[in-house]
């Protein structure tokens, strides 16, 4: 039988859910900021306050007199993305026990009890998008879509099926910088897009290193991730692909100036040769920590760079 039979097969063998423990659930606020993934919250609000800065700027308006727009724009932001990560842990119990990354979670060790999550997450995800209709209805619209594609169509459905499923999950991570121009400014400019679609590439090579890190984990529960489906060499092409498709992208912003076009271009092409020499590697997983790495400084200092160089 081939790898990848198993691994569907396998997928479909874990909707079950396992032997929980539910008895004595005594959730604390760090569970719950578990459950909500706090750091990836905080990187997704980094990117939504860029979008919000540049529409600032490209609608020449003043901060001071949006400072009510930005505080519903961010909470409501996070609160969504807190929303859809409560979800998601909901959804993932069954197979989040059957991985070494994800055995201690609340929602797997019994510590917080399923249906809180699953009301956290609707109540979170309500008063987010309740709060980001207060800006523009745009937002809200927004907010919704990367509710949906992150906990519908990629927990609920790819993520178990398809090693597809985090491509397409990455819509939802690349929406966060369009609900922050959108609070200001529901007609998305195309620099508002550029923001979205690097995001976009920008994921792939980042899970993706973290599913070579974790492949044996993601085999063991039975999750179609594209290194257990296709292997590593397959996986490690894919990853190049992204990081040059990346690079002319991050270049087109090149009207906010000199210096970001500079940093874009270094931090870029570090980034494809780092990618490229996996091509040569001995130590597969050392790679994939290196890129899983470079991708979240990556990410961290473009965007903080995008801010700083449009004071
Ligand atoms: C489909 C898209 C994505 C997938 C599948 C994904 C997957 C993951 C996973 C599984 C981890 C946990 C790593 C570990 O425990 O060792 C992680 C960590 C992280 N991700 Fe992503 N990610 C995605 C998108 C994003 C986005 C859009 C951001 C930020 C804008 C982000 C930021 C982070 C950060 C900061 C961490 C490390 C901190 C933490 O685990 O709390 N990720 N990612
Ligand atoms: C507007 C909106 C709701 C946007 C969503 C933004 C968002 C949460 C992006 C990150 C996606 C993510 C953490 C995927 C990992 O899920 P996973 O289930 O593969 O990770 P896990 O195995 O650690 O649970």
């Amino acid at each position: 039988m081939s790898k990848t039979s198993t691994a569907y097969e396998a997928a479909n063998k874990v909707m079950e859910p396992g032997p929980l423990s539910e008895a004595n659930p005594t959730g604390t606020w760090k569970d719950f900021l578990t459950i909500a993934k706090l750091g990836i919250v905080m990187s997704n609000l980094i990117t939504t306050f860029a979008g919000f800065f540049l529409a600032l700027k490209y609608n020449e308006l003043l901060f001071s007199e949006n400072i009510l727009t930005l505080i519903l724009c961010v909470l409501g932001a996070a609160l969504v993305i807190a929303g859809g990560c409560c979800l998601n842990n909901y959804i993932d119990r069954d197979i989040d026990q059957l991985m070494e990354r994800t055995i201690e979670r609340p929602t797997v060790t019994g510590r917080i009890n399923p249906s809180q999550v699953l009301w956290v997450g609707i109540i979170l995800s309500a008063i987010g998008t309740v709060m980001l209709a207060m800006t523009t209805l745009t937002a809200a619209v927004i907010g919704l879509i990367g509710l949906f594609v992150y906990v519908v169509v990629y927990t609920m459905w790819l993520k178990r099926t398809h090693s597809i499923n985090t491509v397409v999950g990455g819509i939802s991570g690349a929406v966060p910088p369009l609900i922050g121009w959108a609070a200001l400014d529901a007609n998305l400019h195309w620099v508002a897009w550029i923001l979205f679609l690097i995001m976009f590439l920008w994921q792939p090579p980042h899970f993706l290193a973290l599913a070579m890190k974790r492949c044996e984990d993601y085999r063991n529960a039975g999750i179609p991730m594209l290194p257990v489906v296709s292997g590593f060499a397959l996986t490690k092409r894919q990853m190049i692909w992204y990081v040059a498709a990346l690079l002319p992208v991050s270049l087109y912003l090149f009207e906010f100036g000199v210096i970001y076009l500079i940093l874009a271009a270094v931090l870029g092409t570090g980034w494809l040769i780092l990618a490229l020499s996996g091509l040569k590697t001995k130590d597969d997983i050392k790679w994939a920590r290196m890129m899983f790495v470079y991708s979240l400084n990556y990410m961290t200092i473009m965007f903080v760079a995008m801010i700083l160089v449009n004071i």
